[in-house]
């Protein structure tokens, strides 16, 4: 599929737009220079991430029959009733949140210059209504809970600012995007492509996993059933945290791609930014399907679901979604394709819709935990489930074992030889093999890095962050990092945790040597300093050491020769196969 901005509106013969008009809300081109230069002027708001996103698909018309971000008129029904103040379906609040100091600065019958995160305006809204919305009634109205776990709720509760705008767009450039830029065809590019290759009958497919031969299967069979072209639209706007990124998926989906008859299949990005709202959601994905042009829309199992709740129960029953469809499709105007799973029967060597399976079928899975699992083991991941060439996509984002970087965080008192550890361990590596290795010794770091800073709980914070964020580049980017601060907070440990574990091994090793030998050895002669009242805040003598309470290793260098204690450093990555001798 070509890009196609340029190319003169065909007349389609595709299904209608929801509301029957692509509400595509750019001035025209003429007027664009002085909108821009005008909008210079005006107040302007930075739009995050979900907003550029909503933004994004509100002036292309993927959300028409919408304007702009929703009044209070129509969010209250939309939240209530699934419905715009007109009566029109819409089953998602589309908003524009606002700090109280922004809404505050401006006034219905302003204008405001909605920017991207660089600052360069895309759209301006007129704003009709300014309104504080009752967001705990949204939670439980439009995903059925105020629990935070749900990715969806917790954007609304924790991260979403209190005051709403709500007014019409007149747009000036869309966002920039230089990935994929010739996959990320707007309605009306679409359509034009479908009507210029003559599909009418289009059924969508979306969504924000990679795809493997079962996802074939079931796109193929549910293309077949209807008689339709397929368009496959993942969305690569934002999905669910922990989500294998767009970049991985999309290199996926081009792979995938070939596997399919020619001319039956399309890949097209749809920049959206999901809310994991199940049945809601799914209502909202037909209709952004219809606006594309697509006259039908896949719904399988669980459509758009954030996963369990606090308790371990899932939010939303499993056909929750294809329930609520079928009752709207005829209204919507598209048709639904509900598909169950579908399992390979390896005995037949085949993929069957799971109600389709045979007594004597030997059927086999392989869940998206256990894809992971077999991606971090490097364990064998079969043709049958998923083809080889996606296998070396996924495999190259998510090197197993021993190429996948690691961070050692030695953590203990002043004296307790983390910085003695830290020199074996690196000498032992060195011995076997050439892999970087970057040490951060704590000494050594205030000399540069974290230059200036003192030992406040503030100031050792930030200076283990620092190590923590160095470290978490160097395992990015395969290598070995070894950090040996007194990183005496539970809490900094962790966030050192969290954004090394974001790219590979995180190994906390506590070395719990008592502070009386530490103190005797004395190598620095600060103990007896800090004793004497000549160091203020030091580290276990006036200042705290909070007890790492799940190290993965933890050592007592009192009595046992640092070289050996090396050595189970080693065993341990070893046997884990993040080390290879
Ligand atoms: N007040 C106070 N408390 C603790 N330590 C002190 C202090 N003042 C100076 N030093 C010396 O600085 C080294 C600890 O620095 P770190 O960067 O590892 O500390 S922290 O993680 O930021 O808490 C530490 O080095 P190590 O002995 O290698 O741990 C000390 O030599
Ligand atoms: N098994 C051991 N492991 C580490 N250090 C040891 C051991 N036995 C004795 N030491 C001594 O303890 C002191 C620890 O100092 P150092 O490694 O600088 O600690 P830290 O970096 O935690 O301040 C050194 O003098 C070191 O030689």
């Amino acid at each position: 599929m070509t890009h196609t901005a340029l190319a003169p509106q065909l007349v389609d013969t595709l299904n209608a737009p929801h509301g029957g008009v692509l509400k595509e809300l750019y001035v025209p081109a003429a007027e664009r220079a002085a909108l821009k230069q005008r909008s210079a002027t005006l107040p302007g708001w930075d739009l995050s991430i979900r907003q550029l996103c909503d933004l994004e698909l509100l002036l292309n018309g993927a959300f028409s029959p919408l304007e702009g971000f929703l009044t209070r008129r129509d969010y209250d029904r939309v939240v209530q009733e699934l419905r715009l103040a007109d009566g029109t379906l819409w089953p998602m609040p589309i908003t524009l949140d606002v700090s109280e100091a922004f809404a505050a600065s401006i006034q219905v019958g302003a204008e405001i210059a909605l920017r991207d995160s660089q600052g360069v305006p895309l759209a301006v809204l007129d704003v009709q209504d300014i309104y504080f919305p009752d967001k705990l009634r949204e939670a439980r109205e439009v995903f059925g809970t105020t629990d935070t776990t749900h990715p969806g709720v917790a954007d609304l509760l924790e991260r979403s600012h209190p005051v709403y705008v709500g007014g019409t767009l007149r747009g000036i450039q869309p966002p920039q995007h230089y990935d994929f830029a010739e996959l990320r065809q707007s309605p009306r590019e679409l359509r034009d492509w479908f009507a210029r290759n003559g599909w009418e009958t289009i059924v969508a497919f979306q969504t924000r996993n990679p795809m493997h031969r079962a996802h074939r299967e079931l796109t193929l069979r549910a293309a077949e059933q209807v008689g339709a072209r397929l368009l496959i639209q993942p969305v690569v706007g934002r999905t669910k945290p922990g989500d294998v990124d767009h970049y991985t998926r999309v290199r996926c989906y081009h792979a995938l791609l070939k596997h399919y008859p020619r001319n039956e299949a399309t890949l097209s990005l749809l920049p959206l930014a999901m809310r994991m709202g199940g049945p809601r959601e799914a209502v909202w994905h037909a209709i952004i399907r219809k606006n594309y042009g697509a006259s039908h829309f896949i719904v399988g199992r669980d459509h758009a679901g954030p996963g369990n709740d606090r308790d371990g129960k899932p939010f939303y029953d499993p056909f929750a979604a294809q329930e609520l469809l079928a009752r709207h499709q005829q209204e919507i105007g598209i048709r639904i394709v509900p598909f169950p799973a579908m399992v390979y029967a390896a005995n037949r060597d085949t993929y069957v819709p799971s109600n389709e399976v045979r007594p004597d079928d030997v059927v086999k899975d392989i869940s998206g935990t256990e894809l992971r699992r077999r991606l971090q083991t490097g364990e064998d991941i079969p043709e049958w489930f998923t083809f080889p060439e996606v296998v070396d996509i996924l495999r190259e984002r998510y090197p197993a074992g021993a190429k996948k970087g690691v961070a050692l965080l030695f953590t203990g008192l002043s004296g307790s030889g983390k910085s003695t550890l830290a020199e074996a361990v690196i000498a032992k590596l060195l011995e076997r093999s050439s892999r970087p290795i970057t040490l951060l010794d704590g000494d050594e770091v205030r000399k540069h890095l974290s230059k200036g800073l003192g030992f406040s709980r503030e100031d050792r914070a930030a200076n283990v962050t620092r190590i923590g964020w160095v470290a978490s580049e160097i395992v990015k980017h395969g290598g070995i990092a070894i950090c040996a601060p007194i990183a005496p907070y539970a809490d900094t440990r962790a966030e050192i945790r969290r954004l090394v574990e974001q790219h590979g091994i995180f190994v906390e090793i506590y070395v719990s040597t008592p502070i009386d030998v530490c103190e005797s050895r004395d190598r620095k002669g600060l103990y007896a300093q800090a004793r004497a009242g000549k160091i203020p805040q030091f580290t276990g003598v006036s200042d705290p050491y909070e007890v790492p309470a799940n190290p993965e290793l933890s050592f007592d260098t009192s009595t046992a020769d640092a070289g050996a204690l090396a050595n189970q450093i080693l065993a341990h990555l070893r046997n884990r196969g993040w080390l290879v001798d």
